[in-house]
């Protein structure tokens, strides 16, 4: 393929996705901060801390030049963690082109301003054309060519197409999907349900109590997603209910294994510092709470997760709090028809 992509962000995410499109034949700018890690990627051709053992392959080349990572691409790639894509937008925002396409794999939500991506995106190159790519995808997986399958949303099906043929290859699946809205929630508040699954495993409680978490949660996530402009059924598709599983069960998880040690008695920082990457549901938490309060939709799960986080609450407390508040019905607000002629 003759098109050209430039990365930005050499994390494991940006590099595992760099290492399927390379396998592809396409040529990879990686965008990193650090000259000292740019010199050592290029040479010893590894990411030895966000993906050791894997050889990039030679057409993936390295650069902490920013103009240079996305001078002529075709696509430009956000894959740095939310509270830096701001701040890199500003950096190459009068240098993108006409035409380049921006696609988002970051999954969070700006703590703040509560903008999505799309929303930041938007905000500083408005005229740029854009599209995330989410999905249940593990980048430890990906990178060793385990059959994944993920979603491209855009608002225009042109542009949501042109990303899928560029990224698919058969152990990498794309779907697309027009709701940039629900991909984009779906990919960012599962992280936060992911947190509550690993506490309740750090608590020691079992699959029970994990299936409720992650059910109550998709509901939870639905409900607030509908009401922001989202359609409800993308969040049982792969961005939505697909990450949600991946998520909360893997041990790959970064949100579950944070979530664990928390569980297990450590505090947030200290839970954040044994985990040593993004945990970007600790931040997207925060947004989730206040776009809950904003919206005036009910989110116990999110509600306690930032009590938690940002209160001091005790966590047993926590789940003694979901498990006695009022009975009500399972869905009765998304189906609040059929219940009213029960
Ligand atoms: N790792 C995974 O399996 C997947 C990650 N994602 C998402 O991709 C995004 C990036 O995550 P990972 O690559 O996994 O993170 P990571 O923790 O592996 O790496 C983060 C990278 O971003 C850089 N970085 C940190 N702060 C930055 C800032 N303010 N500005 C620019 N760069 C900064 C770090 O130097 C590092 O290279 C996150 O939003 C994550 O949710 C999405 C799908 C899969
Ligand atoms: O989004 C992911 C997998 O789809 C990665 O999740 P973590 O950030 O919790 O590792």
């Amino acid at each position: 393929m003759d098109k050209k992509i430039g990365i930005l962000g050499g994390g494991s995410w940006g590099t595992a996705l760099a290492i399927l499109l390379a396998k592809k034949g396409i040529d990879v700018d990686i965008w990193v901060r650090n000259k000292e890690k740019e010199a050592n990627m290029n040479k010893i051709r590894e990411n030895v801390k966000y993906l050791p053992g894997i050889v990039l392959p030679n057409n993936i080349n390295i650069t902490s030049d920013i103009q240079k990572s996305i001078h002529n691409k075709d696509i430009i790639l956000l894959a740095v963690p939310t509270h830096g894509v701001r701040n890199t937008l500003e950096m190459i925002k009068n240098d993108l082109k006409e035409g380049q396409i921006i696609v988002n794999v970051a999954k969070g939500i700006e703590v703040g301003s509560l903008e999505r991506i799309s929303e930041i995106v938007e905000e500083l190159v408005p005229t740029s054309k854009y599209a995330i790519l989410s999905g249940p995808s593990h980048a430890e997986e990906v990178a060793k060519d385990i059959p994944t399958a993920v979603v491209v949303a855009s608002k225009t099906k042109e542009v949501a197409e042109y990303i899928q043929e560029f990224f698919m290859t058969p152990k990498f699946r794309v779907y697309t999907n027009p709701d940039v809205i629900g991909v984009e929630l779906g990919g960012a508040l599962k992280n936060v349900i992911a947190l509550g699954a690993g506490i309740s495993d750090g608590l020691k409680y079992g699959d029970n109590t994990k299936a409720a978490l992650m059910n109550r949660g998709i509901i939870e996530i639905a409900r607030l997603g509908e009401k922001m402009g989202a359609n409800k059924m993308t969040f049982a598709g792969l961005s939505g209910i697909g990450d949600l599983i991946v998520t909360c069960t893997s041990m790959h998880s970064r949100n579950r294994r944070a979530g664990i040690k928390i569980g297990e008695g450590l505090s947030m920082d200290e839970a954040i510092t044994s985990v040593g990457m993004v945990v970007e549901g600790i931040k997207t938490s925060k947004s989730a709470y206040n776009l809950s309060k904003k919206y005036g939709v009910d989110m116990p799960i999110v509600d306690e997760i930032y009590g938690v986080l940002y209160e001091n609450k005790d966590v047993k407390n926590s789940v003694i709090n979901l498990m006695l508040r009022d009975k009500t019905h399972e869905i009765a607000d998304i189906v609040e028809n059929e219940i009213s002629s029960w």
